[in-house]
């Protein structure tokens, strides 16, 4: 039986539970639901706080996990203090930045400047290497969260928080300064040097088919055979593009993914270079 772990709360919960819905596999009916059982996969799904779940899969308790691959990074055992969890590969959602704030009329708006101040964060152990690895001594104010309040409240100098969109730090009065210290987003973790089991291997396919899905369309056109070069150098799809001949001739129908950021550019181009009856059609799910 395979044992993953996922977000039990807070900004990832929702789109982790929804990527494995769209994988095929069962989730809780109510978020008080601790676990849930899917029969189809025998794969059981433990629902954990985000900041635990890197523990549980380093143990090896639970063969996998989501969680932030800033979590992952912060509860990750020093150098030879026992098993880690690792990054197996990024899940596209709940991207944010790890970064440094002040307000405004503190007139830090450097690393530099932090040297002897008071540093207010939730992750402790990624902000502390930062400044070891920047010589940088300061001290750390380890908060639970709503760090961006520790400055008004005198706790603190700055702060190192996550950022999504900025508005908590802006709200708060604070100035974001310096280069992000991690950028993070979703990640399915794994116990390092596991031994890879086919339903681990099953997973990564189901949960890769999802982001495929979402990341790509489905692009149809017809185009006269002489611009049939250019157009598939514009649509060259992930292996190739399937290219069949129309009933009309010096005609050929092509089908190719394209990335759905691209769409409309590649359309326009399509359209100017002769292509005609130009489709788009959303993927529902795919193996590769
Ligand atoms: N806008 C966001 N706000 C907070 N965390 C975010 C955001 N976007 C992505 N994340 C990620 O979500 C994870 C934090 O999850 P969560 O907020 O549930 O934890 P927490 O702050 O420790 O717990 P809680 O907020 O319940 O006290 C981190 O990996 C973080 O990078
Ligand atoms: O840049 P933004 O889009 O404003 O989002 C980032 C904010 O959201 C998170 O707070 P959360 O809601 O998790 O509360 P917490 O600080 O108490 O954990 C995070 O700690 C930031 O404060
Ligand atoms: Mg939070």
């Amino acid at each position: 039986m395979l044992r993953v772990a996922v977000p039990n709360k807070g900004v990832l919960s929702e789109p982790a539970a929804e990527m494995l819905s769209e994988s095929g596999y069962r989730q809780r009916r109510s978020t008080k639901d601790l676990a849930v059982y899917d029969p189809d996969s025998d794969t059981e799904f433990f629902y954990l706080r985000p900041r635990d779940i890197a523990v549980y899969v380093a143990a090896g308790t639970l063969d996998v996990g989501i969680t932030g691959r800033d979590m992952l990074l912060e509860t990750a055992p020093a150098d030879g203090e026992g098993p880690a969890a690792a990054e197996d590969m990024p899940l596209g959602f709940g991207r944010s930045s790890f970064r440094f704030a002040s307000p405004a009329e503190s007139g830090i708006d450097s690393v530099a400047q932090l040297a002897g101040k008071r540093i207010a964060t939730a992750y402790p152990v990624l902000l502390q290497r930062f400044l070891a690895e920047s010589d940088v001594k300061a001290s750390v104010v380890k908060l639970d969260g709503a760090v961006e309040t520790a400055c008004r409240l005198g706790v603190a100098d700055a702060v190192c928080d996550v950022v999504e969109t900025g508005t908590t730090l802006r709200a708060a009065g604070l100035r974001i300064f310096g280069e992000p210290v991690l950028t993070s987003e979703a990640v399915l973790v794994r116990r390092e040097g596991a031994e890879e089991i086919p339903a681990v291997a099953q997973l990564r396919r189901r949960l890769r088919g999802v982001l495929v899905a979402r990341q790509y369309v489905l692009l149809d056109y017809d185009c006269p055979n002489e611009i049939l070069g250019r157009a598939t150098e514009l649509t060259p799809g992930l292996e190739g593009p399937t290219v069949s001949p129309l009933q009309t001739p010096g005609w050929s129908a092509v089908r190719a993914m394209v990335r759905q950021n691209d769409t409309n550019r590649v359309m326009d181009e399509l359209w100017e270079l002769g292509a005609r009856a130009i489709l788009v059609t959303s993927i529902h799910a795919c193996r590769l």
